[in-house]
Parts: structure tokens; sequence; C-alpha cells
């Protein structure tokens, strides 16, 4: 059953939820980009929970703010106030430097564009970050994870021997293979067909479903967020909604809503 909550008081802080079951949250988070009359308001109070073990899509109308929000929850973006909290800790008083090694350690992402390094084999990308960072790869899960992502045949392959949906597989195990306390994934199947972009969400969702990964995807795709436990929904900057075991046509039809002006 869709379980809805729009209406006031939707970007209180939601207490209960801010714990250490909660491995992401967002207090009144605030972001402006550009200066003086140019100047955008892309997040205008976001409090929101991102719960362990669930697979949460963030939508909304194009400019609402998704894309700011997830660059928000990696560090790389700075908002002007407001906290992001990352497995206990308020990355928004991280110096650069500690950012950096929060990303590598704790965070996983998946770029619309794959991002693979195209001089590495398959097996090498999967496992750079750990390598770079000096950590240990767990051979046993890297082997799972090439196996249930279908890329046995491909680990000798460079980037450039890969369909496009090979190559976001091997995104997503690199962005499993550490562990992470969330992934984040920004548009994982925008250049995907459809076929392809279900491979990668039938990943993605196993990733949650069977090891109990965090993960939270932007998406503009009523299908993808078919796959979520839950979509947020934002509209100029501030959360606008959310559903629970979401049918894309209702995810299309709280899309419709919100477009309206
Ligand atoms: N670097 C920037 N400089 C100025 N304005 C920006 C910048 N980045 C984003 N914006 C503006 O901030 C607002 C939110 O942008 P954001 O990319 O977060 O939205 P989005 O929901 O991800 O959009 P889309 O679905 O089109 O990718 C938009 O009005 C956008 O034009």
């Amino acid at each position: 059953m869709e379980r809805t909550t729009t209406g006031a008081g939707r970007d209180r802080p939601d207490r209960a939820r801010r714990d250490r079951s909660t491995p992401v949250w967002t207090v009144a988070l605030t972001k402006t980009h550009g200066k003086g009359p140019a100047a955008v308001r892309a997040l205008d109070g976001v409090t929101a929970s991102f719960e362990r073990g669930a697979l949460t899509a963030v939508m909304g109308p194009s400019g609402s703010g998704k894309s700011t929000l997830l660059h928000c929850l990696a560090g790389l973006e700075r908002p002007d106030s407001g906290e992001v909290v990352v497995a206990g800790r308020d990355i928004t008083r991280l110096s650069e430097r500690e950012l950096t090694r929060l990303r590598s350690e704790l965070l996983g992402f998946v770029f619309q564009s794959f991002n693979l390094l195209p001089t590495l084999t398959v097996a090498e990308n999967i496992t750079i970050g750990q390598r770079l960072s000096g950590r240990p790869v767990d051979p046993s899960w890297r082997d799972e994870l090439i196996a249930s992502l279908g890329l046995v045949e491909r680990v000798r392959h460079r980037p450039s021997e890969l369909s496009g949906g090979q190559q976001q597989r091997v995104a997503v195990a690199r962005a499993l293979v550490h562990r992470p306390a969330v992934v984040l994934a920004d548009e994982p199947t925008g250049n995907l067909d459809s076929r392809s972009g279900e491979r990668v969400l039938d990943a993605l969702r196993q990733a949650v479903t069977r090891h109990g990964q965090s993960v939270v995807m932007v998406t503009h795709d009523p299908v993808a967020a078919g796959y979520a436990d839950r979509v947020l929904f934002l509209r100029d900057g501030r959360l606008a909604g959310e559903l629970a075991s979401p049918a894309p046509a209702a995810v299309l039809e709280r899309l419709r809503q919100l477009e309206q002006p």
C-alpha cells in the first residue's frame, strides 16, 4: 500500500529517525548558486532522512535541486547553512582533506556517465579506490559482485570494449566493493536503454535487499523510481512529499502535479 506525506510539517526534523540506523540525513539544508541578482536558491531548507538498508529515490521537476542535494550529501558542494550528517558526522564541518577521506571510505558513487578509467581493466576499475587509499580488498566479496553483476567474462577487458550497460555495472561493483555506508547514484540509468537500465537497477535493488546496502538515487524515470522503497520529491528546492513502495504510475502522477505552475 502506498503511504503519502505532503503538507504542513513535512520539513520538520524527524528526530526518531535521526539515529545510528539512519546513515544519512540533512537538517534545514540551504544552498545558493551564484551571487547577486543571478543567485539561485537551489535548496531552501531541506530536512530529510535516508534510511539504512533502503533504496531512496529523489525526484522532482528540472531545476528542483536534486543534483545539488546529492552533491551536498557527497560533500562535493558546501551548503550555505544546515547539516549533512553521514555515518554520524556533520560533514559540513569537515576540511577538504577529511571530506576526501570520508568519500573514499564511507561513500560509493554511480554517475550517469560511468566515469571508469579507460586504461584500466574491469577488475582494476572495480578496486582502484581501495588501492589508492591503501585499504585491503575483500576478494570473496569482489568476486561475488563480479559474478552477480554478470562481469565474469569481462574482468580483463577495458571499458571501451564494453557496452554502456556493462560499463555501468562495473561502476556499480566499484561503488559497492568497499561496503560503503551509502551509495549515491546520480541518474544511473540516464545513458542506458531500458533493458540495460533494468539490469543496473536490479543490481542496486539486490545490493539493498540481499546485503542491506543503503542507496540514494536521483532519477527522472518513474520506472527506475519503482525499484525504490521510497521516493522523496523536491520542488523549488524544498521537499514536496514522498511516496512509499512507489508504483511508476503513482510517481508519474505526482510528478505531473509538481510540474504544474
Ligand atoms: N553552478 C551553478 N550555477 C548557477 N546555478 C546553478 C548551478 N547549479 C545549479 N544551478 C541552479 O540551481 C537550481 C537547481 O539545480 P539542480 O541541478 O540541483 O536541479 P535538478 O533538479 O538536479 O535539475 P535537472 O533535473 O535539470 O538535472 C537550478 O535552477 C539550476 O539552474
